[in-house]
């Protein structure tokens, strides 16, 4: 487990500090201040150099950013996250953010966290109730106000097992913790001389764009290139400084876009992105929060694991893991089944715990998808983009294994891992589908719930992908909310707006660009009236833009949730949550015809009248009958075949019983009854082997119970697949 990683608790990160500073007192403030950065190797300027595109939804990465040493965020009055409502516990009381405090801010946090865990074990109650959440309510009324769902009742009475393994927990950590801070105050130490002997920059004004050149093009350019890495980054800080003070710190004659350019160059030269990536996200925020958000990104998120309650229970599981030597808490007060490790002295996807399915390693800002869309027990629920299935997991374990969970990936490669990680779980109520899911819902529709994890370019995973800092171009946010916005208006379609129980749908991304969120948003508001946004239930996570760089947005964009690395401490991410209200509208005009101002879009298959395969009960228990008829009968051939050797073991007994009174007779009689015996024995096999596999669209797991008519447009829409399929 990276150093980063292991140390940081889930918490927001020191952002950046009002009074930058370069002088050395202040640094050493700083650096005081940032145990994260203490331990750091000197960085090298890193140009935009393209590489390969990881998977941004693959297991924890420990490398790091261009080999960027994690850096030092300047103090700035702690913006704290609001807190979550109901949250009373005296245990939780440093969790103001809803994800605790920082580990790394100083020894005392470090042992208030580990009181933490000596509460947490001693007196959490985690039955397997631990996923029911009767605060969450998907009413129409309720949607309007902010639900708790982040209230917990964890308290208990402590037992004496638990104590102990707290206390051996306990002192693992401090032991390794004290060491670790030994090491990172003398390197700080030294790297503070350093510092000290460069940085000789005046408090006040400061010549940061100096007598700047002009280049071929007319750009400002820096007389020098920065003569190390250390003053670059104190460039960056002061320039940041004169943005957020322009008209006090500026120099004569020289404009703010100058200064915003400069910082743009800086922050490409020192954190390694592509101008274009830089200034896109940097965008989105302050100067100063960019920089938050920057340093943010050269840091590894917390380790964090989800219980699944199908299996264990989080007590239980951590219990378990702490026996192995690992160091965790749980992940704070919002979630009931997630536990943050910071050490773990054996490989977490290789425990008996994890491939008994008792957890699986997924970051914390995938929960957040899951619990708003808020799948109920028995309802049927399309996960549109699943693999590799940390959300489908969820779903189903919050489903308590009920109902039925459609999880529908089309990249073959990606559905294995859905599907070991379905099977692995325990996870019983799934079935697993393969489509391009713009497909839908002519594959089937009629869902009470549908969650569009959408496919995105990632800028939310910066830490995990640094290849997302360089290898997106300007297409790559034409091309990609284009089809998170058919994909939206396919999810739209293919809820039940009649679902006595839901009627939902959750968008999500990975991304903090607001094309891939706000604006995919705003486009289905627009072409789908028969939906409106509801709150996500999520009590924390900035609100959605409503404007940005004189682009405006409904005003209720303001619920749905940002999360951002920098604030939260969490992989960046974005959810929305709809509500259908109404049928989708018939099919589409196909005759081309544009309205002045419509946007070059296809529209997504729109909901026509029950030409998709929807979820109808009549045939669905009819199919249920003749399966249960079926299984019924291959039990009754079972029993037969049992029947019928237990009658030939009885009648070779008899035998070999006579056979000691007339031993010549056992030769013959054995004989016999062992090949009336196999006779039966194969007779049973023919009837109990299973037929040779239809060919389906479907790749079924588990046991989910669940159908739909096969429309005559759902067989031509999906013949193509189904070649596939059969293919495979
Ligand atoms: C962000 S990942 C989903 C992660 C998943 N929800 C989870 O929690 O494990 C996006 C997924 O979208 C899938 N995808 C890409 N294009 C798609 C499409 N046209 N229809 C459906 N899924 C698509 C990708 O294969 C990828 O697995």
């Amino acid at each position: 487990m990276g150093k980063s990683r292991a140390r940081s608790h889930q918490g927001p990160p020191e952002p950046l500090q009002s009074e930058i500073s370069t002088s050395s007192a202040a640094l050493k403030k700083r650096k005081a201040a940032d145990n994260d950065a203490r331990g750091a190797k000197k960085r090298k300027p890193t140009t935009a150099t393209s590489t390969k595109s990881k998977s941004v939804e693959k297991k924890t990465s420990t490398s790091k950013a261009n080999g960027a040493k994690p850096a030092k965020p300047v103090k700035k009055p702690v913006k704290k996250a609001p807190a979550p409502v109901e949250e009373s516990e005296d245990e939780w009381a440093d969790e103001d953010t809803g994800f605790g405090s920082d580990l790394d801010d100083d020894q005392d946090e470090e042992m208030d966290g580990l009181e933490l865990k000596d509460d947490f074990l001693a007196g959490s109650d985690m039955s397997d109730d631990d996923d029911d959440d009767d605060s969450v309510v998907d009413s129409d009324e309720e949607a309007s106000k902010p639900r708790h769902i982040f209230s917990e009742d964890e308290g208990e009475d402590s037992d004496a097992a638990a104590e102990m393994l707290t206390a051996a927990n306990i002192e693992g950590l401090s032991r390794k913790l004290d060491m670790e801070q030994a090491r990172l105050d003398e390197e700080a130490e030294a790297e503070l001389k350093e510092s000290a002997m460069q940085t000789n920059i005046a408090e006040e004004k400061v010549m940061i764009l100096g007598d700047a050149g002009q280049d071929e093009d007319g750009d400002t350019t820096m007389q020098h290139a920065p003569p190390d890495i250390t003053l670059l980054r104190t460039r960056i800080t002061d320039t940041i400084r004169v943005l957020e003070n322009f008209s006090e710190l500026h120099e004569e004659g020289r404009s703010r876009s100058e200064y915003t350019a400069a910082l743009i160059r800086d922050i490409c030269s020192y954190y390694g992105y592509s101008p274009f990536m830089a200034e896109k996200l940097y965008q989105l925020f302050s100067p100063s929060e960019a920089f938050s958000f920057f340093e943010a990104n050269e840091k590894q998120r917390p380790l964090v694991i989800r219980t699944n309650t199908l299996k264990t229970a989080r007590r239980e599981l951590a219990q378990a893991l702490i026996n192995r030597g690992v160091t965790l808490e749980p992940v704070g007060k919002w979630s009931k089944v997630g536990l943050q490790v910071f050490e773990a002295p054996v490989p977490l996807g290789a425990t008996p715990e994890y491939l008994a399915g008792h957890y699986i390693l997924q970051a914390a800002s995938s929960f957040l998808p899951v619990m708003a869309l808020a799948p109920q027990e028995h309802e049927r629920v399309l996960d549109m983009a699943a693999a590799p299935g940390g959300k489908t997991t969820y779903i189903s374990a919050l489903m308590k294994n009920t109902g039925c969970v459609f999880a529908n990936d089309p990249s073959r490669d990606r559905a294995r891992g859905l599907i070991g990680n379905i099977h692995r779980m325990g996870v019983k109520n799934t079935i697993v589908s393969n489509y391009d899911a713009r497909e839908f819902p002519k594959v089937i529709g009629g869902f009470d719930r549908v969650l569009l994890d959408a496919p995105c370019s990632g800028t939310g995973v910066i830490a995990k992908d640094p290849s997302v800092k360089t290898n997106k171009d300007a297409k790559d946010f034409i091309i990609l909310p284009e089809l998170q916005k058919k994909l939206l208006l396919c999810a739209i379609d293919s809820v039940d707006h009649t679902s006595k129980t839901g009627g939902y749908i959750v968008y999500s991304t990975c991304s903090v660009t607001v094309e891939e969120n706000e604006g995919v948003v705003e486009y289905a508001l627009k072409k789908r009236p028969n939906v409106k946004l509801v709150d996500t239930g999520l009590t924390f996570g900035k609100e959605g833009f409503t404007s940005f760089r004189g682009k405006t947005f409904a005003e209720k964009m303001k619920l749905t949730r940002r999360y951002y690395p920098h604030m939260y401490n969490v992989d960046g991410f974005y959810v929305a949550k709809f509500k259908k209200i109404g049928p989708s509208p018939k099919a589409a005009k196909k005759d081309g015809a544009k309205k002045e101002g419509e946007e070059d879009q296809e529209e997504g298959p729109v909901e026509p009248e029950i030409e998709f395969g929807g979820f109808d009960e009549e045939a669905d228990k009819e199919i249920m009958e003749k399966a249960e008829k079926k299984a019924a009968k291959k039990k009754g051939a079972n029993l037969n075949a049992k029947k019928e050797e237990k009658k030939s073991v009885d009648e070779e007994k008899a035998d070999v019983e006579a056979s000691s009174e007339a031993p010549e007779a056992v030769t013959e009689a054995a004989p016999a009854t062992a090949k009336k015996a196999k006779k039966s024995r194969e007779a049973g096999k023919t009837e109990t082997a299973e037929k040779p596999a239809k060919k389906k669209t479907v790749i079924a797991v588990g046991e989910a119970k669940a159908s739909a008519p096969v429309t005559k447009e759902k067989k031509s829409a999906s013949k193509g697949k189904k070649a596939q399929m059969e293919k495979r």
